[in-house]
């Protein structure tokens, strides 16, 4: 078993903007083990891995892939971590005919099959929070939506995706507001433009001062409905920030009822899944090898179960491909970066690669997109609620009704009258 050795590159950020490498490497090499323990899997391969520190900058993870590149032996795919190094390294990758995988990667503009040929990710795009945003909207009965962002690619193309399917829902976004550095003004406008059911999307040292402003603009509360990002860190809005002149109590009056949306990271049932492990076995023992108290402060914890479905893709995908090549007398180890034909039966495996992984179902779209479930929680007394979950390819909205409403029903999206008098 396992007489030859099958070689991958892995790009990690240690450190940077998304020092996501921290929880995403111990996982990775988790996987990497318990695929190289099962003898159905690559019985002939084991599979190894050469790796880098990107810093989560696109030039340094440019040098990691030359370097993997350039040094024995050849690598038949690279994972990746952040979007900034991904766009740099699947642009690259291509000409070495490359397959690209990323476990961390969410920036929209990676669903491009002209710029990314050989691109996919097990991490899901920041658009993933689109569709349960307008399905709320529609359950709520919200035809006028405001949206207030950071001008960054990542929330401005979220946006765009954003308008795309609420003009399709018969929805209209009647405010639109951005800033670079100062949410003042912005957050002043949707007051004056009599916002209601706003969307936000910027980093949470820019949310702090947006709800600040909100705090001072009366702009919560039972006429208000906030949606944001669910990703920040826990207790993202006590940190000391001097960037903002509220008091924590002053930003918990104005988050209180706001809604956020995120992407399901981590398989939500007890179940076995088709990686041999339940999602609880596999939190236990990355915890293990954490040995951490608290693993909040791990940079990469929640996309962790990414990171382990990611390897296991690589192996049902080269598992899938060893077969299809032998049919042609030829073998996966003759890779040599300028085979072609290799190269796209690894590409057609990774295309149609489905399995229940730690990370939930694991299947890629046309543009090598991570098709996920999505999960909307509501703060009510300076806690989060988890208010439901929804699995956008089948359309279904599980809601658990713990929603709170300030005014005891869900709020009007525009003046009425009768709300005012
Ligand atoms: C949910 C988050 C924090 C979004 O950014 C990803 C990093 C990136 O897209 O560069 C990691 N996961």
């Amino acid at each position: 078993f396992k007489q030859k050795t099958l070689t991958i590159g892995g790009i990690f950020p240690m450190s940077g903007s998304w020092a996501g490498g921290v929880g995403c490497l111990p996982a990775v090499e988790m996987a990497l083990a318990d695929v190289n323990n099962r003898t159905d899997i690559l019985p002939d391969y084991k599979l190894d891995m050469r790796r880098g520190d990107s810093q989560c900058k696109p030039g340094l993870g440019t040098k990691v892939l030359y370097e993997l590149l350039y040094e024995k032996p050849t690598k038949l795919l690279v994972l990746t971590g952040c979007s900034i190094v991904s766009t740099f390294v699947a642009q690259a990758a291509k000409m070495w005919k490359l397959v690209v995988l990323s476990y961390g990667g969410s920036s929209p503009a990676l669903s491009n099959r002209e710029r990314f040929p050989t691109f996919f990710r097990t991490h899901p795009s920041a658009t993933l929070h689109n569709p349960i945003r307008v399905k709320v909207f529609k359950k709520f009965n919200w035809h006028r939506i405001s949206t207030i962002q950071e001008t960054q690619e990542l929330f401005t193309s979220t946006i765009e995706d954003l308008e795309q399917r609420v003009k399709e829902a018969g929805i209209d976004i009647a405010v639109r507001q951005s800033f670079l550095t100062d949410p003042t003004n912005a957050v002043r406008n949707l007051k004056r433009q009599d916002a209601r059911i706003i969307v936000g999307v910027f980093y949470e040292d820019m949310a702090r001062r947006v709800f600040c402003q909100a705090y001072k603009e009366r702009l919560y509360g039972k006429k208000h409905v906030w949606f944001i990002i669910g990703w920040y860190p826990d207790n993202w809005y006590k940190v000391k920030d001097d960037r903002h002149n509220c008091t924590i109590e002053q930003l918990e009056e104005a988050l209180e009822g706001h809604f956020t949306t995120e992407a399901v990271m981590i398989h939500q049932e007890p179940t076995m899944t088709d990686v041999g492990m339940t999602a609880q076995q596999f939190t236990h023992r990355l915890n293990k090898i954490l040995n951490t108290s608290d693993t909040s402060l791990v940079t990469g914890y929640p996309e962790a179960p990414l990171a382990y479905d990611a390897v296991w893709a690589v192996a049902f995908a080269f598992n899938k491909t060893v077969a299809q090549l032998a049919e042609r007398n030829m073998k996966l180890e003759d890779f040599d970066y300028y085979n072609e034909n290799i190269t796209n039966a690894i590409y057609s495996a990774m295309n149609s690669t489905k399995f229940l992984g730690i990370s939930g179902n694991v299947a890629f779209s046309a543009k090598g997109d991570r098709i996920a479930w999505t999960q909307i929680e509501q703060f009510i007394n300076g806690s989060y609620v988890k208010l439901g979950v929804y699995d956008a390819a089948a359309d279904n909205l599980t809601w658990y009704r713990k929603e709170k409403w300030l005014g005891g029903r869900p709020p009007p999206d525009h003046t009425q009258v009768i709300d005012d008098l």
